[in-house]
């Protein structure tokens, strides 16, 4: 080894989010850099940084715009070294990172699935002709209108707290939230059932945390190479090749999600109509390390089949 590791008196800074998730992403992420080293607790620092996305608490995402609403001020403090490792939900990561930073490690994958949160209902199925739905994510609005037309969907955003006090206050009959994130906040009294992947494609990347870092910080890469999940890197690269080629953004309805079952990767991807009217997608089987072909081949192949009225509501 060619560099000292982190010490309590010089740390390794951690920059997160300041939402109880990404504190508890960011506690795993030290969690296992401690035991991976052997070192106390106090050899890293966490650093909350507080982003666009998160100040802007009372219009649409779609509105305020770009997936590096909830990212740009934590890469810049990667940049000018505030912080050493940036720990992030990929399933919020642009696709391309800025100059200068990289990111390669990922923790093994939580739950992908999505969860069905409602009071008294099981299943989207359960839900009553025209009742009303609330979620914030255009995706999760073009499936369930998709699947059930009749249904009302009207915009649900804040925090989970926030979100759950609507449904007991009767604004909506039922919500939409990501498996991961109650698992890892082990909301476990929070009514939950999981929508299998086939009646619901999750996003890409749901469930999944990267840690991102100066390319040129071989101290860093070294740290995180002894934490990385090859599996989830795997999947990973299957679904992101799958966005970068679709160019997706806040505005275009994508899911997508890779399995590997022994050398071979299932990559399913769908792309929507952000109403609902209208959907898209592909299954292929391949090799694993063929997954980010297979994942550009799969965007190619849908963005011929919509043909060019299909994005028509793109800007
Ligand atoms: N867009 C917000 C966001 N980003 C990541 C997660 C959940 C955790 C994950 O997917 O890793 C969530 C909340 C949600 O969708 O319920």
């Amino acid at each position: 080894m060619t560099y000292q590791l982190p010490t309590p008196a010089r740390p390794l800074n951690i920059g997160t989010r300041g939402s109880l998730l990404a504190l508890a992403q960011a506690n795993e992420v030290r969690d296992r850099l401690a035991a991976a080293f052997d070192l106390p607790f106090e050899a890293f620092t966490i650093v909350v940084i507080k982003t666009t996305g998160d100040k802007i608490i009372d219009r649409p995402l779609k509105e305020i715009g770009g997936k590096g609403l909830f990212t740009r001020e934590i890469e810049a403090a990667l940049l000018d070294g505030s912080i050493d490792i940036a720990v992030h939900s990929m399933k919020d990561m642009p696709t391309l990172q800025p100059g200068g930073l990289l990111i390669d490690t990922y923790l093994p994958r939580e739950d992908c699935r999505d969860a069905f949160i409602s009071p008294h209902l099981k299943s989207i199925a359960d839900l009553p002709q025209g009742a009303v739905v609330g979620t914030s994510s255009l995706r999760r609005r073009a499936q369930v209108k998709l699947r059930r037309p009749d249904l009302e969907v009207v915009e649900f955003r804040g925090n989970l707290q926030t979100r759950l006090k609507k449904l007991d206050d009767g604004v909506a009959e039922a919500t939409f939230l990501a498996m991961a994130g109650l698992n890892r906040l082990k909301m476990d009294d929070v009514p939950q059932a999981a929508v299998h992947p086939d009646d619901m494609l999750p996003a890409i990347a749901q469930g999944a945390i990267g840690v991102e870092r100066r390319i040129d910080d071989s101290r860093a890469a070294d740290m995180l190479a002894a934490i990385h999940d090859r599996a989830t890197g795997e999947q990973l690269s299957a679904e992101r090749a799958f966005l970068a080629t679709l160019d997706g953004s806040c505005e275009t309805p994508i899911a997508g999600l890779a399995e590997l079952n022994g050398t071979e990767m299932r990559l399913r991807g769908q792309v929507l109509r952000p109403d609902g009217s209208d959907a898209i997608g592909d299954d292929v089987t391949c090799a694993i390390s063929d997954g980010a072909a297979a994942g550009e081949a799969m965007a190619r192949k849908l963005l011929a089949e919509a043909g060019p009225g299909f994005f028509d509501w793109r800007e």
